[in-house]
């Protein structure tokens, strides 16, 4: 079978350029992918500022103009995380709301700003003045990850989203590593006001790459057509309110409490570990200090990689469950056996381990959760749930920081503590547990392998008319893809969706005999999914009523499917062709109508304003 379009370009239709300049290509997503990267490069760097330049904030030699006491020191870390529960709660919706854009610069605006004053106040020696500047830094640097999350969805939504998150953790840990492995000497040796400053340059050049960022991103709406899809999409959808946030899945609920109390006990444990590795496992403070870096170091490496396997195979549920198992195992073995883990010799090679064990977990929660919030929410929430979830994990590492201070206070022993940590991590793993039950129970997308289709694509797709849009259960997603990416053919692109049907058991397709100007793409991502919506070109219909036509055996069975389709009222016969033409392509053919049109399909999409 042939799965052809038609040939002549619609009149108004973009010219897709070919190449880099192509906004879909491979390579100008890669481009985007670094860029988006390096947004929150500045913010992630400067966060950890206070952090690198302790000795000298804490420093109470007299000659110290900017001496600060441990809680005013402690208060820079709390003015970021509290003001944040709400912050970035509130704050996705808007990003919903006004786009990427606007949000973008207004919450980078305030990271630079906020940096900048901080800069100021350790020059003017004005700890009044490095409050300021946090809070204004904060207001901007928590949500700007949320916007972030926002433009990976955007760009990457059905093709390596896990990837595309782990690339921007690799960043964010680089920024911490590199703030921890030169701030300490730089405010050493040129002062405390060196250090804050080289965290204000870094948010401007963030700044500076936002602006390029977002000059390509209108192009590519342009180009693309998104910005139409856009209007359109928001004519349909808007995000409703706040209080919708309320009614995001039990998946949703379930994977943020996995993340909030996995969060909560790793970077609760980060706050003490050196004092911990020091009294406990005897290790010098710097030891202490590069087994931390190391967690990071370990995150960073393997957040993309973990990342990019996720889009391939799946597992985002399991590979959440297995980071809160391994900090489980990892505490609990902590509280049980201290004894043990403190005569362990060398001391060295305990605090590794328990680095590596730290860095596995953080690499596994980070690199699956994330990347998980945008598909198990509709399209239009994904900054509102980005925040959410954003703003719960604010809460975890707060509270969890809290009960570490409060308990090692009053029992003056670490045991209490990792006891006390323990429990959380214990709650992390039963939770991710029960997501994973609960996704394998219900429509099983947590665990599912990267092929989703993304909002703006199916929207325009059905703004074109060029497709009818059915609600199917269970079923399968099939699209046609006119003037999307490049043609079908040789090209990259080409030869990846052929490995694709490969991969579905689709072996004899010739993706070279299609027609260069339009391609059915069939995409499985929802398969058994109770409630994903399948997008039916008009012409595979027009195939089965003719085939239906000329045998009188498929005659019954083109007639029970054809009642059992239904198109939104409206939808307008499109004039894509599926046409047979020998045997290579009939593989392809019996595929689309083994998957699709043997499935019951139920009412409109478009009613219940559902992708
Ligand atoms: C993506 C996630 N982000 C956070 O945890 C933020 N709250 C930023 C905290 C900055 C820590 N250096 C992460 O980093 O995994």
């Amino acid at each position: 079978m042939e799965v052809v379009g038609t040939s002549e370009p619609e009149q108004g239709s973009p010219k897709v350029e070919k190449g880099f300049a192509n906004p879909a290509s491979d390579a100008h997503r890669y481009i985007i992918l670094v860029l988006i990267c390096m947004v929150t490069f500045g913010s992630y760097f400067s966060y950890d500022v206070p952090g690198a330049t302790v000795a000298q904030l804490l420093d109470p030699r007299p000659d110290n103009k900017m001496h600060m006491t441990s809680l005013q020191y402690n208060l820079l870390y709390s003015l970021y995380a509290w003001p944040n529960v709400i912050i970035v709660f509130i704050g996705g919706y808007f990003i919903d709301l006004l786009g990427i854009a606007i949000t973008g610069v207004a919450l980078m605006s305030l990271v630079t700003i906020g940096q900048v004053i901080m800069t100021a106040g350790a020059f003017e020696h004005s700890i009044r003045l490095l409050f300021l500047g946090r809070l204004i830094f904060a207001s901007g640097a928590e949500l700007l990850i949320v916007c972030q999350g926002a433009m990976i969805f955007k760009w990457f939504n059905g093709k390596e989203m896990a990837l595309a998150f782990g690339f921007s953790l690799t960043l964010a840990r680089l920024g911490s590593i590199l703030c921890f492995a030169f701030l300490p000497s730089v405010a050493e040796n040129h002062g405390i006001p060196a250090a804050f400053g080289l965290g204000s340059i870094f948010c401007m050049i963030s700044f500076v790459v936002l602006g390029i960022f977002l000059v390509l991103d209108s192009r590519a709406d342009r180009v693309l057509q998104r910005n139409q899809v856009q209007e359109s999409y928001e004519e349909t959808i808007q995000p409703q309110g706040l209080s919708e946030a309320f009614k995001l899945s039990p998946s949703f609920w379930l994977c943020v409490s996995t993340l909030m109390t996995n969060y909560g006990c790793l970077y609760s444990f980060f706050a003490i570990s050196i004092d911990y590795m020091h009294h406990v496992l005897g290790l010098p403070s710097q030891d202490g200090g590069y087994e931390l870096t190391l967690v990071y170091n370990i995150s960073m490496v393997l957040a993309p990689i973990v990342g990019g396997i996720l889009d391939v195979q799946g597992g985002r549920g399991l590979v959440t469950f297995f980071g809160a198992a391994t900090s489980a195992i990892l505490f609990c073995s902590l509280s049980w056996m201290p004894p043990l883990a403190a005569s362990a010799k060398p001391a060295i090679s305990v605090g590794t381990a328990i680095a590596v064990a730290c860095g596995i977990s953080l690499a596994s929660l980070s690199s699956s959760v994330w990347p998980t919030v945008p598909i198990i929410v509709p399209a239009h929430q994904v900054g509102m749930a980005i925040g959410v979830a954003q703003s719960l994990q604010n809460f975890g590492v707060g509270v969890s920081t809290l009960g570490v201070g409060y308990i090692y206070d009053q029992s003056g022993s670490y045991h209490a503590v990792l006891t006390y940590l323990s429990g959380i991590a214990v709650c992390s793993a039963v939770l991710g547990a029960a997501w994973n039950v609960y996704d394998k129970a219900t429509d099983g997308v947590v665990n599912r392998m990267d092929v989703g289709v993304s909002a703006e694509e199916t929207m325009l797709l059905e703004k074109s008319q060029k497709i009818m849009m059915v609600e199917v259960a269970p079923m399968a997603v099939l699209v046609v893809r006119r003037k999307f990416y490049e043609e079908i053919g040789e090209g990259e692109i080409g030869m990846k969706r052929r490995d694709y049907y490969r991969s579905l058991g689709i072996t004899d397709l010739d993706v070279a005999s299609h027609d260069k100007s339009s391609y059915v793409d069939f995409v499985p991502p929802l398969l058994q999914n109770p409630t994903s919506s399948v997008l039916v070109p008009d012409a595979v219909e027009e195939e089965r009523e003719r085939e239906a036509e000329s045998s009188p055996d498929k005659q019954n069975y083109g007639s029970s499917l054809g009642s059992s389709i239904g198109g939104p009222p409206g939808s307008s016969i499109s004039r894509t062709r599926v046409s047979q033409s020998g045997p290579v392509e009939s593989g392809l053919r019996e595929a689309l109508l083994a998957k699709t049109f043997r499935l019951p399909l139920s009412s409109s999409v478009r009613e219940k304003q559902q992708f």
